[in-house]
Order: structure tokens, then C-alpha cells, then sequence
């Protein structure tokens, strides 16, 4: 990245201000730019490698506009505001920028600010530039591979899938004279599993006899570029009779991108990618599209030499380290599979990453499987759950100390960080870290070493860190509880795990791994769930998700009195919530619904304090561990506490 920063600030003296601030710290500012068309002017002439703009600008323009075209041209930029509503924030986080500064702010947040952009930049351009040559060698093996024409088509896609999500798949051939031949389609189903859907099943799906579908696929646009259609825009295409409107309502895709790959022959090959969320594709889709062109030019030139396979279920050849280390990661969800392809894309790299999500929605199951699919796999995963300790304990734990560091430290110990030495770190539950190790663990990931406590030789340790947390961490920041240099630090990959109640289609297969599971540990023989256990399973709100759900599975197997599962005892506000039928009478509460109650209400007496004099712990006259873990399995959350 060049040292060149662009001021976007209508605010003369603000923009001066920065100016002064900048070249003191030896930042050329190549110039100020009042407003959204003047800056597109500035960057055109000048390419600066780092914009820094106010969201709020003279003129119709936004900052958060301009931001969309900065992305594209792989600009890093900050923003600046004195806006920090939620609304802004999450305006603006959807694009992704490289650090928000709130206004009125520090010189010296700036400077930090902007070096954490600089490295942000550099290494997100660094790791897609690795993954991109990964792509390319893939792409080469799959044109060289001697598998079925439908085969490679279907890798091809697959190859594509960490980088440009889809659902559904289809592939057209626009011949010079205007003939459209229209390849396979392929449905995704599992992680790697793939329904091939050819003008028979297609048929049987929509109903649709095969020369109306023929005609369909005959009236397909004729566009030669390429093009993304999002939300309403796709909402509206789907409207019109056509392909489109039928895969969206066959298969309830939302979003779409077609790209046309030039054929040396004059003939247009066309990708066509359909994705259940509304979002899924933009501008940086079509931009990758563009360098691939001419490697997937020759893949589809290739194509045509080999004979089409036809079989109903094509299970693809992944690379082998794929495929086992999500096995016992269960759902097929469009939304966990999207979670899958952000693991395959970024797991064999070293960048940190930030898994957020809800309790119990399987964040450590995740960091655990990033591991295994890393090169870093033979080597230690230790795990630091940051809330587990109260704050005096958690230094020692990750640093270690020597031998009289402190009262009680009577042998030296070596923390967790040095422990894990060539492997991986994971910090669980990351937003509960109290502020000042904050700043020795940015550290950490600034000069990869560590110091224990009572010592000045500092120790260097190649670790890759992956955190969590299920809080939202902007709020965080934005409260003065979390430092915005170590979330940006943290934030180079976030997953986000989707919670269970937005993924219900995967009950029914997490229902039968925990009944397989729970049958094995406690030597029972149940065979499945009643048809009104499954409903009542589907229609509740899952507060406490996967892990509520598997404890749930539990209870009820040592409950059921036959082979079949006919009970499940779901907390009663939440099932009335969830619209089950009212009984007419109190129901009884389960012993673990009283329990869960009155956890809750001691802690809301301790204000959500588990640790301590007068905290819940000792007020339950449990250890606090053993309050943390009990809260997990019941699903008791800080939000119930407030
Ligand atoms: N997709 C899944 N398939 C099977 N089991 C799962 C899945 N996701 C989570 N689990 C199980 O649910 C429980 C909770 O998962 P996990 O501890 O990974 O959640 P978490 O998000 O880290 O929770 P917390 O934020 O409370 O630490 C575990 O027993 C885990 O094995």
C-alpha cells in the first residue's frame, strides 16, 4: 500500500486539522475532497492508497457510496464520523471498512488507526492473493483431470464456491448464430454433495412439461456482460416469466450473478450462480470473475472434449483434507454451508480469525475444526475460555510466570500462548478479556512474543489465534470495553455462526446425531422422535441453540418410557411464544427449568456477577466454573439476566 491518503471531509478545518495530523506522522496527503464526485476525481488522478472519509459529505453522495467503489478498486479507507448510531454503524460495517473512527478522536487513535488499516490491507490482499493461486491451480487439475464433461463442470463450480457462493448452478452455451444449449444444473445439498437436475427432473420439480422448459431455457437473457442482481432487483426479475422466476421459486433462491466466459470460437459459455441469501454477490464477484476469465476459458474449452456423465447424485472430488474435518459439524443449511466455505477458504492460511455468533451455536466446534484443517494440525490447539477466569488469574494462564513473580507463584509456569507454539490459540468468549491484557494480547499479535510475568526476556512464538465471543463486539468498542486497534487486529476473518432458530431445517439431523449419540452413551434403544415432537421442536425459538437442543435430546431420551421419543419438555413461556397450544393449566416445570430460574434470579440479584464476595457462585455455593458450565447447559445467557 502507498503512503498517499486522500482526505474526504467537507469540514475545512477538521480536514486541515487531519492534514497537519497526517504529514507529522509522515503521510503524504495527496488531497482534500469536499465531496463524493470531487473525491472520485482525486482518486483517479492521484491513486492514493488510503482514503480516510466522513460518511456525511456536501452534495447527494455519502461517504458509505463512495466506500462501494473504493472497495472494488482494493483502496483501503477509514471512516470518520460523529455518528456512531447503530444504524451508521451497520451502514457502514457493510462495506467493509478498514477502521471507523468516531469524532471527536485522539491523533494518536488516528495514527493507530491507520496502521491497523495498513495491515489490514496488506495481509487481506496478501491471503486473497494466496487463495486466488490456489483457485488457478485448482482450475488446472480440473481441466487436466479425465472425469465426465459433467464432472469438471460441477468441479469447476465447486472451485469457485469458497469465493462465490451459490445454491444453484447453471451452465448455457450461447452458440455465434444465437442457439442456446443448455448444460446441466446442479443443486447444492450438502457441503459437498450435489443434486445434478437435467430438463427431467427439472420437469418434475416445477411440473413443467420438457418443450415449455426447452423454450425457457431457449429465452434465457441475451446479455454479454456480466451481471448481479440482489434483494428487489432479483425480486423483479424473478417476476417475469422466464428461468429465473422458476429456479427462484422451484428452489427459493434470492440473489444471482450470470457471467459470460468469451469462447475462442466467437461462442459465450455461461456461469450461472443462484444463492438463497438476498445478498450474496457484488461488484468484488465479477471483478474476480474477470482475472479467472482466461483460465476458465480454457476449462470450458476443454469441456467439449469429453463425454457427459449422467448420474442423479454426484458426490465431487474434494481435495481429501476437506471433507473429513467436517464430520461431526452437522446441518446442511444454505447458511452453514456458507459457513463451511468461509472455513475451506481461510483455514489453511495463518490469518486470525474472529468466530462470532450465539451461545451454544458451536463456535469452539468450529475454532476446532479450523485446526484440524489447517497445517498447523500436528501441532497443539489450546483453548482459554476468558471467561472462565477472574481477571487476576487470566495473565498468568496465557503469559506464565516465573518462579516468586508474585505471592503464590512458587514454581515457574509456562502459559498458554507458549504452550500452543506452532499451533493454535483459541480465546473463547474474547469480549469478556479485561481491557489492560487487551493490550498484551495486541501485542502477542504485533510482535509475535510473549513475557511471562516476572520476566523481561521476551519469547518468540509463531501462534495462529482464533477468538470468539457472542457478544457484539462494535458495542463493545463503542462502550469503552473492548479496544478497537485489537478488534481490527481480530477482525481480518470474522465467521459469523448463523443461530439455530434461522437454520431449523437442521434440527431434524442435529435430532437424530444426538439421539445416534446419547443411544451409544446410555445403552438405550430409541429409534426417532413422534411427528408433535419434532413439530413442537420446530415451531420453538431455540434461545440457548445447538447446545440446548442437545441437552434437550438428552433429557428426553432418559424420559421416553418406549422406543419412540413422544415428550419433549421445552420451556413453557417460549412454547406458548412459539404459538404451541395453551393447556388450560399451569404446567409443572422440569427440575431443570427451576433450576434455570432460579439461576436466573440470583444472578440478576449479583447484577450478572458470577465471580467474588456476593457473587452468584457464592451465593449458590457452587464453585464458579461449575455456575458457568451449568449456565451453558441451560442455555442462561447475560441478555436473560438484564
Ligand atoms: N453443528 C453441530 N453439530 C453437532 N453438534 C454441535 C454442532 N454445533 C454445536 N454442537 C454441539 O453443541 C454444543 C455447543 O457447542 P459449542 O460449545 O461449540 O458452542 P459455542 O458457540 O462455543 O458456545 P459458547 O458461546 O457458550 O461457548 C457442543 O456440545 C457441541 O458439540
Amino acid at each position: 500500500m502507498n503512503d498517499k491518503v486522500l482526505i474526504v471531509e467537507d469540514q475545512f478545518v477538521e480536514a486541515h486539522d487531519l492534514r497537519l495530523m497526517l504529514e507529522k506522522a509522515g503521510y503524504t496527503v495527496c488531497g482534500i475532497a469536499r465531496s463524493v464526485p470531487q473525491a472520485v476525481e482525486l482518486i483517479e488522478k492521484e491513486k492514493p492508497g488510503l482514503v480516510l472519509l466522513d460518511i456525511f459529505l456536501k452534495g447527494k453522495h455519502t461517504g458509505i457510496d463512495l466506500a462501494r467503489q473504493l472497495r472494488e478498486e482494493h483502496i483501503a479507507f477509514v471512516y470518520l464520523s460523529a455518528n456512531s448510531s447503530q444504524d451508521v454503524l451497520a451502514a457502514a460495517k457493510a462495506t467493509q471498512p478498514y477502521g471507523f473512527l468516531v469524532k471527536p478522536f485522539r491523533e494518536k487513535d488516528l495514527l493507530v488507526t491507520l496502521e491497523i488499516a495498513r495491515y489490514r490491507h496488506e495481509n487481506s490482499l496478501e491471503s486473497s492473493l494466496r487463495k486466488e493461486s490456489m483457485l488457478y491451480k485448482r482450475l488446472d487439475m480440473i481441466r487436466e483431470s479425465l472425469v465426465s464433461r459433467d464432472q469438471k463442470l460441477l468441479q469447476t463450480a465447486i472451485a469457485l464456491q469458497a469465493f462465490i457462493p451459490f445454491e444453484y448452478f447453471s451452465a448455457v452455451m450461447r452458440l455465434k448464430d444465437g442457439t442456446t444449449i443448455h448444460g446441466k444444473d446442479f443443486l447444492r445439498i450438502g457441503f459437498d454433495e450435489y443434486q445434478q437436475i437435467g430438463l427431467r427432473e427439472l420437469a418434475t420439480i416445477t411440473g413443467l412439461q420438457e418443450p415449455v422448459l426447452n423454450l425457457l431455457h431457449a429465452g434465457m437473457e441475451k446479455t454479454v456482460n456480466a451481471v448481479f442482481y440482489n434483494e428487489e432487483h432479483f425480486g423483479r426479475l424473478a417476476k417475469t416469466p422466464g428461468l429465473h422466476r422458476l429456479v427462484a421459486e422451484s428452489f427459493k433462491m434470492a440473489s444471482h450473478m450470470v457471467y459470460p466466459v468469451p469462447l475462442s470460437n466467437g461462442d459465450h459459455f455461461y456461469f450461472h450462480f443462484y444463492s438463497r441469501r438476498p445478498d450474496a454477490y457484488n461488484a468484488g464477484h465479477i471483478a474476480l470473475f474477470d482475472r479467472l476469465a482466461p483460465a476458465l476459458t480454457q476449462v470450458v474449452e476443454h469441456l467439449t472434449h469429453f463425454p457427459s456423465a449422467d448420474p442423479a447424485v454426484i458426490t465431487p472430488l474434494r481435495p481429501a483434507a476437506h471433507s473429513p474435518g467436517f464430520g461431526d459439524i452437522i446441518g446442511s443449511s444454505h447458511l452453514l454451508l456458507n459457513v463451511f466455505d468461509n472455513i475451506t477458504q481461510v483455514a489453511p492460511l495463518d490469518t486470525s480469525i474472529l468466530i462470532l455468533g450465539e451461545s451454544g451455536t458451536g463456535k469452539e466446534r468450529i475454532a476446532d475444526c479450523i485446526h484440524q484443517l489447517s497445517p498447523r494440525k500436528h501441532k497443539p490447539l489450546i483453548k482459554v475460555n476468558c471467561a472462565a477466569l477472574p481477571a487476576t488469574l487470566i495473565e498468568s494462564e496465557l503469559f506464565g510466570h516465573e518462579k516468586g513473580a508474585f505471592t503464590g507463584a512458587s514454581d515457574r509456569r509456562i502459559g498458554k500462548f507458549e504452550q500452543a507454539h506452532e499451533g493454535t490459540v483459541f480465546l473463547d468468549e474474547i469480549g469478556e478479556m479485561p481491557v489492560e491484557l487487551q493490550a498484551k494480547l495486541l501485542r502477542v499479535l504485533q510482535e509475535k512474543e510473549v513475557e511471562r510475568i516476572g520476566s523481561r526476556a521476551p519469547i518468540r512464538i509463531n501462534i495462529r489465534i482464533i477468538a470468539a465471543t457472542n457478544r457484539n463486539l462494535e458495542k463493545e468498542v463503542a462502550e469503552g470495553r473492548f479496544r478497537l486497534d485489537l478488534y481490527y487486529r481480530l477482525n481480518v476473518f470474522p465467521i459469523t455462526i448463523p443461530p439455530l432458530r434461522e437454520r431449523k431445517e437442521d434440527i431434524p439431523a442435529l435430532v437424530s446425531h444426538f439421539l445416534q449419540y446419547f443411544n451409544r452413551k446410555t445403552g438405550k434403544r430409541i429409534t426417532g422422535l413422534s411427528d408433535k415432537a419434532l413439530r413442537i421442536m420446530m415451531e420453538y425459538n431455540w434461545p440457548g441453540n445447538i447446545r440446548e437442543l442437545e441437552h434437550l435430546v438428552e433429557r428426553s431420551i432418559l424420559l421416553a418410557r418406549g422406543n419412540v421419543i413422544e415428550e419433549v419438555a421445552i420451556p413453557s413461556l417460549q412454547r406458548k411464544g412459539a404459538g404451541a397450544e395453551p393447556t388450560g393449566e399451569e404446567r409443572i416445570k422440569t427440575i431443570h427449568e427451576n433450576e434455570r430460574d432460579h439461576i436466573v434470579s440470583v444472578l440478576k440479584k449479583c447484577n450478572g456477577r458470577i465471580w467474588g464476595m456476593g457473587g452468584a457462585a457464592e451465593l449458590l455455593n457452587v464453585p464458579p466454573t461449575t455456575l458457568n458450565s451449568k449456565m451453558k447447559k441451560l442455555g442462561i445467557r447475560k441478555e436473560h439476566i438484564s
